[in-house]
C-alpha cells in the first residue's frame, strides 16, 4: 500500500483553493491554514465554480495556523508534511516572515513549494530552509475568490515548476517531480523546469505590468485596452522595460517574441470581459497589495544594472502609494 502524501497549505484563497481541489483528488491528505475565511471554511467547506472543473465542493482539514496544523499531527501520531504549499501573497521582509511562520510544519524532510507571482521571493525561504527542497512554482490561472470560501476560476490552470536555485540536490529534484506527478494525478497541469526563474521573469512581463495598471485604472485588462489608443503601447513599454531587466539579470531568452507572445494573450481576450488580475482584486477590497515582489523588486534590479525603467518607476510609485493609503484606511 503507498502512503497518501501529506500537504499544508498555507493562504487559502483564490489559488489555494483550486491547488486543495487538485491535490485531494490526487489522494494527499490536506491540511489548510486559514485566516479570514476560517468560519466559512470550517463550516462549509471551500465552493468552487469553474470552467475547468465544473461545481466542485471540498474538505479539507481546516486549521488557523500551522502551529495548530503541527499539533493534530502529533495528537494523531501522523507523519510530518511531505509539502507546504505556500499560496498565500508574497511579502517578502514582512515580519514575521511567512518562512518563520511556518516553522512547525516545515521538517527536515518537507519541501517547501512556493505558488507565487513575483520576483526574489524565494530567498528569505533558502535562508531559513537551507537543507529542504525549495521549489519555485509560476502559476497562471486567474481566479478570484468571490466571498469566503467561494472561489471562481475559468478554464486556464498552469504550472511551472522548478528548484531554487536551479542547481539543486538530486532529492530536490526528486521533490518537483513528486509534485508534477500529483498535479497532473489530480487533474492539473505541470512542466518541470530546470532553471525556473526564466519562466518567473516571462510571467514578470505580464504582472510588473498589467497588475499595477490594472488596480490603478480600478479596471480589466481588456477594459484597459479600450480606454485609450496609447493604453495598449504604454503596456508594451512597461513589458519591454522588465525584459531588459530579465535581460541584464542573464535571461537572454526574455525578448520581443516573449514580450509581443504575453501581451497576445491579453489581446486575445478582446471581446470578452478580460481578466481582473489578483493585485486589482486586493486594491478593490481594500487588500494590502504585492508591491515589492511584483514591481519594486524588478525596479530595484534594474537600477542596480544600470537598466531603464523611468515607466515602471512612475507606476511603482504609484502603486506603493495606493498600497499605503489602503493600509491606513483599513487602520481606520
Ligand atoms: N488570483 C489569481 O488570479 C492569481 C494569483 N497568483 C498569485 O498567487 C498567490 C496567491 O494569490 P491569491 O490566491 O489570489 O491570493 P488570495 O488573497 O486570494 O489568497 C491568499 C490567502 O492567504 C491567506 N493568508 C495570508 N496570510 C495568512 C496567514 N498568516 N495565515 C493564514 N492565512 C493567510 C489570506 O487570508 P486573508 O483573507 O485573511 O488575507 C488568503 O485567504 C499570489 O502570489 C498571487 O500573486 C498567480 C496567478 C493568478
Ligand atoms: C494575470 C494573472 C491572472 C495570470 O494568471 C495573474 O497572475 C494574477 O492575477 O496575478
Amino acid at each position: 500500500m503507498t502512503t497518501r502524501p501529506n500537504i499544508l497549505l498555507f493562504g487559502a484563497g483564490a489559488i489555494g483553493t483550486i491547488y486543495i481541489h487538485i491535490l485531494q483528488q490526487a489522494g494527499c491528505n490536506v491540511t489548510a491554514v486559514c485566516r479570514s475565511n476560517y468560519a466559512a471554511a470550517a463550516t462549509n467547506g471551500f465552493h468552487i465554480s469553474s470552467q475547468k472543473y465544473g461545481n466542485v465542493h471540498v474538505s479539507p482539514t481546516v486549521v488557523r495556523t500551522p502551529q495548530e496544523a503541527a499539533d493534530n499531527h502529533k495528537a494523531s501520531g501522523s507523519r510530518g508534511f511531505d509539502y507546504v504549499l505556500v499560496t498565500a501573497k508574497a511579502f517578502p521582509g514582512s515580519s514575521p516572515t511567512g518562512a518563520e511562520l511556518l516553522r512547525p510544519v516545515v521538517g527536515p524532510d518537507t519541501a517547501i513549494a512556493l505558488v507565487q507571482n513575483g520576483i526574489g521571493i524565494e530567498d528569505e525561504w533558502k535562508a531559513a530552509y537551507p537543507e529542504n527542497p525549495i521549489l519555485s512554482c509560476v502559476v497562471y490561472l486567474p481566479a478570484t475568490q468571490t466571498s469566503p470560501g467561494h472561489v471562481s476560476m475559468g478554464d486556464l490552470e498552469r504550472l511551472e515548476i522548478g528548484t531554487f536555485p536551479c542547481e539543486a540536490p538530486a532529492a530536490h529534484k526528486g521533490a518537483g517531480e513528486k509534485l508534477k506527478g500529483l498535479i497532473e494525478a489530480g487533474g492539473g497541469t505541470a512542466t518541470l523546469h530546470d532553471d525556473v526563474q526564466l519562466k518567473r521573469w516571462s510571467k514578470a512581463l505580464v504582472n510588473s505590468s498589467w497588475n499595477p495598471v490594472c488596480a490603478l485604472a480600478r479596471s480589466r485588462d481588456v477594459a484597459v485596452m479600450a480606454s485609450s489608443p496609447a493604453a495598449t503601447e504604454y503596456v508594451r513599454a512597461l513589458m519591454r522595460e522588465v525584459a531588459a531587466v530579465a535581460r541584464a539579470c542573464g535571461y537572454g531568452g526574455i525578448g520581443e517574441e516573449e514580450v509581443e507572445m504575453q501581451l497576445g494573450r491579453a489581446k486575445a481576450r478582446v471581446g470578452t470581459r478580460g481578466i481582473e488580475p489578483s493585485m486589482m482584486a486586493d486594491a478593490l477590497h481594500g487588500r494590502r497589495m504585492e508591491v515589492e515582489a511584483i514591481v519594486g523588486n524588478v525596479v530595484r534590479l534594474g537600477k542596480e544594472r544600470g537598466v531603464g525603467v523611468e515607466r515602471l518607476e512612475g507606476v511603482y510609485v504609484l502603486v506603493k502609494a495606493l498600497d499605503e493609503s489602503l493600509a491606513a484606511a483599513r487602520e481606520g
